[in-house]
């Protein structure tokens, strides 16, 4: 047996954790919470329009910590953060509520959520259709499903399970199985490419680059991670991509919805600046 990989002990730990929060709260119970939480915002909708007029679709990603990086933002406050990103030009927000390995909580997405009127994607690890149901009544509008954690039969269960409770999905692949695998086994419009290989925490733009020409024109393509900087931005866009996942190059700045600006609509920081002299 060799040594299992970081995405290997989140996936495990996973399944313990499923089977104490439903010892705690039964599926039942959280049915009828996912019945009367807030109505679904339309993520994936607000995606497609946005990159659809060629402006840059930006999921903003609320994170404290990751595996590969440790602890990245110290000054943590989700409903902040949720009002930064907002007024910094973001489509959608992304929130870790993973905690034994992000930091995150259940309660961060409700802050952030309740703070703006963005949509939110629920960013964990699904292995059960519990999850999805407990992301709806958590009042998520958006799951994510990783394609190297799940198989295909699972991966259509959870995928009927969010349509069933009105939830958007994002299926996440890093290579060309992935890719084929996601599109044969899923119908949702939102096809992410995780620039971070989960296994090995290695990162390369061209990964987006290079799976782009196989994602069909009725899929909405969107990077993630490792976008830094503004040539990142501009690569993408050269290649006709609008949509993207940032966390980490928002979570290092003093106001993350500045960084946002600076980095996607750099013409705007440049009016706040004049008006303010
Ligand atoms: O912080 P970055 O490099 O901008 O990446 C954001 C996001 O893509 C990353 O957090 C992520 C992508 N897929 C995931 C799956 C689980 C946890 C985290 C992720």
């Amino acid at each position: 047996m060799s040594v299992p990989t970081v995405l290997e002990r989140i996936i495990a730990r996973k399944f313990q954790e499923v089977a104490e929060r439903s010892a705690r709260v039964s599926l039942g119970e959280l049915e009828r919470l996912a019945k009367v939480a807030d109505a679904p915002r339309g993520f994936a909708n607000a995606l497609i329009e946005q990159a659809r007029r060629k402006q840059p679709a930006v999921i903003a990603e609320i994170k404290k910590a990751s595996p590969s990086k440790g602890v990245i933002r110290e000054n943590f406050v989700p409903a902040e953060i949720a009002v930064s990103y907002e007024k910094g030009g973001a489509t959608c927000l992304s929130v870790l509520t993973d905690v034994d390995y992000f930091q995150g909580a259940d309660i961060y997405l409700q802050q952030a959520r309740a703070a703006v009127s963005l949509p939110v994607i629920r960013k964990d690890f699904m292995v059960d259709p519990y999850q999805i149901v407990e992301a709806r009544a958590l009042g998520a509008d958006c799951v994510l499903l990783i394609v190297s954690a799940l198989d295909d039969v699972k991966m259509a269960e959870l995928a009927a399970t969010a349509k069933d409770v009105g939830l958007d999905v994002l299926v996440e692949v890093h290579d060309g199985d992935e890719l084929e695998r996601a599109l044969k086994t899923l119908d949702t419009p939102l096809v992410g490419v995780n620039n971070r290989n989960l296994h090995t925490f290695e990162v390369s733009l061209e990964t987006t680059l290079d799976l782009l020409p196989r994602i069909p024109r009725d899929r909405l393509a969107i990077t993630e991670s490792g976008i830094l900087n503004r040539a990142d931005v501009e690569l993408m866009e050269i290649n006709e991509v609008y949509s993207f996942l940032v966390g980490e190059a928002f979570m290092r700045a003093e106001q993350p919805g500045l960084e946002l600006q600076r980095l996607f609509f750099p013409e705007q920081v440049k009016k706040t600046v004049q008006q303010l002299d």
